[in-house]
């Protein structure tokens, strides 16, 4: 687990170190460049200085160098192109083309903007570098030749865009076209040779806040047109002391390829990364995922809601979820009509007729019940807006015994449809909508998220979610491969399915009723709503990445023992 900050917490975070002494803004600045750089070798191995002979083969980005790369210089020296832009970006860019030049490479340097502006930090670099070799104007009509070189520093904008890249946009597409966005080099597209690009910070063009490009609707248009592109692709970008929003949200992983966080020096808590050990214990504190005493009810009961014949199969996954995450007990509630069908599919999962409301209200009673489910496939007559109802009410906060509950899918329908339902969601809740679901629930806020982000920083997935959970008045989980979660007290976390924990394979029929799933047995175990939903959705993507691809939704409850046994649990 790491924390992500705005664009403004690490601008606070840099300032205070400053003025508490520990630090100069040019020392900030010098550790930077030298993170890039470093990271640049790690990357690259072939690139570093000592590693065989200078100038050999051009990095790889898949693991093969193209064959008939000649992109050295007379005397063997590597090439870099570096695009700095008008503030402390750039200034970083200018640190990294003077480290460059001293461990011998041929560095070319670029300005977009005027070099009597820089900031102060920026315009010391500037000058050093002025001492090493010359700059020259980034001008859209004068683009640099970026063929032949071996890295294409990206310094151009990094946590203070503020405007679309207009100007730029036709350069940009070039850079672009440098990748496949997925990292990997278009060489049989693209030759001769185009060099990987290593963004600093973040891409250039995509906001640090919410990870989506900003560009307004004339940029939108030559986009259309293939005439320009919003932002930089990167092959690597290298950021500063904690990952931004930006590399999460959104499409910000895909624009970033592979992320390196470098260490700066700053001594603040923000930057932490929990250890896996850490996370099993704030776990196990939190809830009881162990299961050292105690008999099945101990470890939580949980009733899954199902619908009519031939439509159980999405409430028998969220039950087989709730079942493995570690409830002692699950039954599954189910129309008359379906319990032949559901009983001929389901073994350790118990079953009970629930015909209408008042059978749901006689089966609550049974006071060792402590968690719900309710909507895969649920249906969404009167029947089930009556049993939904009967849910919120039996749920609610100062209820006994004290109950929590999922609402998800056809749930989330009918708490769209009808007002005087969803003014009855309380802190027990937690909902859990894919992005078609959100925006039938909470159709304004869809249509900002959805609405061209033209500045930065713009509004971004977390502001949504945030905001959905504050009127709702629960916790909402936005399912995605940026996954947020809040709660209505505004606190927020990520499941980012991007970079090492990608798992595009998730994206199959059935895997969000394992979620709904997991996470009311979760409930059920004793966890927070909050705490549930964190923890549903990690050991969701977990689940996804210890299986791999060839996924479907049933292998994610059996994949849950042996994610437990890798955590010790
Ligand atoms: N925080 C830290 O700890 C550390 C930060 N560091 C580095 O500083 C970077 C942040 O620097 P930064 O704040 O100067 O912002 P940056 O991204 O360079 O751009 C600002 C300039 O761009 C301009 N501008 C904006 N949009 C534009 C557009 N569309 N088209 C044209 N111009 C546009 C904007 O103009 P303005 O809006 O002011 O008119 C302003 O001139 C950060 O990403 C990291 O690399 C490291 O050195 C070390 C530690
Ligand atoms: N590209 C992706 N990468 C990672 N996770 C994904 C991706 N696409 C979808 N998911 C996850 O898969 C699940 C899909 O849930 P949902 O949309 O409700 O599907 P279904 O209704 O078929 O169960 C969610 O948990 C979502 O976060
Ligand atoms: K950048």
């Amino acid at each position: 687990m790491t924390e992500l900050l705005t664009a403004a917490q690490m601008r606070a975070i840099e300032q205070a170190a400053i003025a508490s002494g520990e630090v100069t803004g040019l020392e900030l600045m010098e550790r930077a460049g030298r993170g890039v750089v470093e990271a640049i070798f790690e990357e690259w191995p072939e690139l570093a200085p000592g590693a065989g002979v200078a100038g050999g083969a051009a990095p790889s980005v898949q693991g093969t160098s193209p064959p008939e790369f000649s992109g050295q210089n007379e005397d063997g020296a590597h090439r870099a192109v570096v695009l700095c832009g008008p503030g402390n970006n750039g200034g970083d860019g200018f640190v990294v083309a003077r480290l460059l030049k001293e461990a011998g490479w041929e560095v070319e340097v670029f300005l977009y903007g005027d070099a009597g502006k820089l900031p102060p930090d920026a315009r010391v670099n500037y000058q050093r570098w002025g001492e090493m070799g010359e700059v020259l104007p980034l001008t859209p009509q004068a683009p640099p030749e970026l063929a032949h070189r071996h890295i294409v520093i990206d310094a151009m904008f990094g946590t203070g865009l503020a405007r679309p890249l207009s100007e730029l946009g036709p350069f940009l597409r070039d850079i672009c076209d440098c990748v496949d966005a997925g990292g990997s080099l278009m060489l049989q597209e693209r030759w001769p040779y185009w060099p990987p690009v290593v963004a600093i910070d973040i891409p250039s063009g995509i906001c640090a806040d919410s990870g989506r490009p900003i560009f307004d609707e004339a940029v939108a248009e030559r986009i259309r047109r293939g005439s320009s592109a919003a932002c930089a692709a990167a092959d690597l970008t290298v950021t500063f002391h904690a990952q931004k929003l930006g590399h999460a949200l959104a499409s910000g992983g895909f624009w970033c390829g592979k992320i390196v966080c470098a260490d700066i020096g700053i001594s603040s808590p923000a930057s932490r990364t929990l250890p896996r050990s850490e996370l099993v214990k704030m776990a196990s504190d939190t809830g009881s995922r162990f299961k050292r005493n105690g008999h099945k009810y101990s470890h939580g009961y949980a009733l899954i809601l199902s619908g009519s014949v031939g439509k159980g199969g999405a409430a028998r996954l969220a039950a087989r979820g709730a079942l493995r995450v570690g409830a002692g007990a699950v039954t599954l509630g189910c129309p008359p009509a379906a319990m032949i069908e559901n009983a001929a599919q389901l073994n350790a999962v118990m079953l009970r007729k629930i015909k209408a409301a008042d059978a749901l209200n006689v089966a609550l009673e049974d006071t060792r019940i402590n968690a719900l489910c309710v909507g895969p496939g649920m249906g969404t007559g009167p029947r089930e807006a009556a049993l939904l109802a009967a849910c919120l009410e039996q749920t609610r906060p100062g209820a006994s015994p004290g109950r929590g509950v999922v609402l998800d899918a056809d749930a989330l329908t009918l708490l769209a449809q009808n007002e005087a339902l969803f003014a009855k969601l309380h802190a027990q809740c937690v909902l859990t909508p894919h992005a078609g679901e959100f925006a039938r629930l909470f159709p304004d806020i869809a249509e900002k998220l959805a609405a061209p982000a033209t500045k930065g920083p713009a509004y971004s997935k977390v502001d949504a979610t945030r905001e959905a959970a504050k009127r709702a008045g629960c916790v909402v989980l936005f399912k995605g491969p940026d996954t947020v979660i809040a709660a209505p007290d505004a606190q927020c976390s990520i499941n980012a399915s991007v970079y090492d924990r990608s798992a595009p394979w998730l994206a199959t029929a059935g895997s969000g009723d394992v979620l709904a799933g997991f996470i009311t047995g979760l409930l059920a175990r004793g966890f927070a709503p909050m705490n549930a939903a964190e923890s549903g959705a990690w050991l969701h993507t977990e689940c996804a990445l210890s299986f791999g691809p060839g996924l479907i939704a049933e292998d994610l409850p059996e994949e849950l023992p042996k994610v437990f046994r890798a955590l010790g649990v």
